[in-house]
């Protein structure tokens, strides 16, 4: 069963044409790489996917629920979607531990539950040393694992990255992609916004768009590039 679906989605900001009708089905287990120019509507298209955003036309489904019916998105959003973006999020004044609690707490998970999960999804992702740190005293490729675990924690399974290795070195960019993989092994469904042939190359499919349309969708499963 797909985990998010859009059907011939349409996204208009006033005159300009994000999406022009873009239909897309990610399933448990799948790993969709979307690839294409700057300002073809990828950005848009994983805002959309997510919840973050509405389609002008066309339907959105997480799990099957469409989301136009949905009356409280950000609790859907809460429960089943993780997002990575290249800019973080991360909040300065918590520690890793406690920016990986909050999803769970504003979700009314007591305390010692939320640290309890936040500590082993840490641990998942390679970095529960650093828990009780601050963003500020962590490297580039630690804060990125801390946003991942973040956006894994509590078992969501719909997880949109735009660009997660943007700002990483290339065998961190890798780590990173082979977390993300491991995810959707065990069942989440990935949906992953990059620039890069090298980490599109961890996909089971590559969907290219060009001016808000889906040009290409190719079903390449590159082993030998891992
Ligand atoms: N809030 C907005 N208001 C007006 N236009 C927007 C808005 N968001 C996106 N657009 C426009 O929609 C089009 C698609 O943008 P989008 O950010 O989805 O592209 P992208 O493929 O993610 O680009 P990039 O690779 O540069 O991030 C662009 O022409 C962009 O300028």
């Amino acid at each position: 069963m797909s985990v998010v679906e859009l059907r011939d989605v349409t996204r208009e900001h006033g005159q300009v044409h994000a999406l022009k009708g873009v239909s897309l089905e990610v399933s448990a287990g799948e790993l969709v790489a979307v690839m294409g120019p700057s300002g073809s509507g990828k950005s848009t298209l994983l805002n959309l996917a997510g919840g973050l955003d509405r389609p002008t036309s066309g339907v959105v489904t997480i799990e099957g629920e469409d989301l136009s019916r949905v009356k409280d998105l950000a609790a859907l959003r809460r429960g089943h979607v993780g997002y990575v973006f290249q800019d973080l999020n991360l909040i300065p004044s918590l520690t890793a531990a406690e920016n990986v609690m909050l999803p769970r707490e504003l979700d009314g998970v007591r305390a010692g539950r939320a640290r309890a999960e936040a500590l082993a999804v840490l641990a998942e992702v390679g970095v529960e040393e650093i828990a009780g740190r601050f963003p500020e005293e962590l490297s580039g490729g630690q804060r990125q694992r801390v946003a991942i675990a973040r956006a894994l924690v509590g078992e969501r399974r719909l997880l949109l990255a735009d660009e997660p290795t943007g700002a990483l070195d290339t065998a961190t960019g890798d780590e990173i992609l082979e977390l993300l993989r491991a995810r959707c092994d065990a069942g989440a469904a990935v949906l992953l916004v990059t620039h890069e042939p090298r980490y599109a190359a961890w996909a089971d499919r590559v969907t290219y768009l060009r001016d808000g349309l889906v040009a290409e969708s190719s079903a390449v499963r590159l082993e030998s590039a891992r």
